[in-house]
């Protein structure tokens, strides 16, 4: 069998064609899992004001230098406080944590070091200069950078953006990829399958694999197995979205409507690609647009696997950030694996610990099989047996 491409020529043809989404100031809470696109700095130190640490009593550190001692209380500073109380020597005021040091203060006592008073406080241990006081700055000063442009947002850092007080940020958005499977046996799931039907799988796994890997995947649905309907349906989205994968429709059958949609168009190529599952394989770019179109086979398990290989790193490089493949471990096969010549097989397993088995049913349409692995084993090209106890690449799913 003769294939036109390795994987890595294939992802790399792929890396090269996609671009990072356009910036776009997005706000807050939606920038979770975006990548930043510009760098933020704060525009006021952090904390802005000295505050306690604890909730208990803001004094001068000289004057609880001798314990125990008794001090007046004069008053009370809670969080938000906004005046500038005094604490004049020898006395003390019941202060909260988060409040505003008052002026005079140097100490903070815990309320556990004390008889809790609120005319008069009792003090039992003495404390030095500083003590449960938190600086002005502290965190952070006024200007410094907080995060880098290219910064994944994960909820720490959507977190210092509303504490530097932004309610936006520059960020790249998600993408948004359409998932468009063709087939005339397809049937939705929820409704009778008639003779020769089976339940459309594919656009479900694939759409839910884009929102897993960060973008915003949707089904458009199914599309009947002619190029016409499938151009339609495909115009229909383009105009909305950073990228389509399709499903289906790329070998060698009479009626292969992807294949007869982008086969004259001289930014697509179809491709042989040295692996099993996924050989038969499609990337181009499509319309005003050029939109990256991810064509991928039909069979559930190859359509899968191709997510992982090509459309996720596509999808890393199109978030803003680095295009790396699926990160990979190694461990030890538990069994012995046949692969076919030439093709680099990624068979389905079930990695425990430093131990991996494949699972027993390996064909392309099993989609059962995979649905009970949680990882893939890679044997590559040029090996066609692997020995029981041999190290082996796993990439965890
Ligand atoms: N003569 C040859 N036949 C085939 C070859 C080949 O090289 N020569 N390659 C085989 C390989 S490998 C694969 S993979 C498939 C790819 O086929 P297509 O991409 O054209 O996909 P279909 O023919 O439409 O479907 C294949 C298989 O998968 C089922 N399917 C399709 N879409 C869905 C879906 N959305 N949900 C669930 N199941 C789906 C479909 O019913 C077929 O059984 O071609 C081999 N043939
Ligand atoms: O290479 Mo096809 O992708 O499974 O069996």
């Amino acid at each position: 069998m003769t294939f036109t491409r390795s994987v890595e020529k294939h992802l790399a043809d792929i890396l090269l064609a996609v671009r990072p989404t356009a910036p776009r100031e997005t706000g807050l809470q939606e920038t979770l899992g975006t990548v930043l696109a510009e760098e933020v700095t704060s525009p006021v130190a952090l904390p802005p004001f000295a505050n306690s640490a604890m909730d208990g009593y803001a004094v001068r550190a000289r004057d609880v230098a001798e314990v125990p001692v008794r001090l007046p209380v004069t008053g009370d500073v809670a969080a938000g406080e906004a005046g500038r109380p005094v604490v004049a020597p020898g006395t003390a005021m019941r202060i909260m944590t988060g409040a505003p040091l008052p002026e005079g203060a140097d100490a903070v006592i815990p309320v556990e070091w004390t008889d809790g008073g609120t005319e008069q406080v009792e003090i039992g241990r003495s404390a030095p200069e500083g003590n449960a006081i938190r600086q002005a700055g502290e965190d952070v000063r006024a200007g410094d950078v907080v995060l880098r442009e290219g910064t994944l947002i994960g909820p720490a850092q959507l977190g210092i953006l509303a504490g530097v007080g932004r309610a936006h940020a520059l960020v790249r958005p998600r993408p948004r990829v359409v998932v468009i499977s063709t087939g005339a046996e397809l049937a939705e799931p929820g409704t009778p399958l008639a003779p020769g039907q089976i339940w459309e799988s594919n656009s479900y796994a694939l759409a839910a694999a884009v929102r897993q890997a960060g973008g915003e995947g949707y089904r458009a649905g199914i599309t009947a197995d002619d190029a016409g309907s499938f151009l339609d349906q495909l115009n229909a989205h383009l105009p909305g979205v950073d990228a389509v994968i399709t499903s289906g429709g790329v070998s060698m059958g009479a009626y292969e409507p992807v294949k007869e949609a982008f086969g004259g168009l001289d930014t697509f190529r179809f491709e042989r690609v040295a692996m099993q599952p996924g050989m038969p394989q499609g990337f181009g770019l499509v319309g005003e647009n050029q939109v990256p179109v991810f064509a991928l086979p039909g069979n559930p398990v190859s359509s899968f696997v191709s997510f992982v290989l090509f459309v996720a790193p596509a999808l890393r490089k199109m978030r803003g950030l680095t295009p790396e493949s699926p990160p990979a471990v190694r461990a030890v096969t538990g069994v012995p694996l046949r692969s076919p010549a030439g093709r680099r097989s990624y068979l389905r397993a079930v990695l425990t610990g430093e131990s991996v088995t494949p699972v027993s049913r390996q064909g392309s349409h099993q989609l059962a099989a995979l649905a009970s692995a949680n990882a893939l084993i890679v044997v590559n090209e040029d090996v066609t047996a692997v020995p029981e106890g041999t190290e082996v690449e796993v990439i965890p799913l």
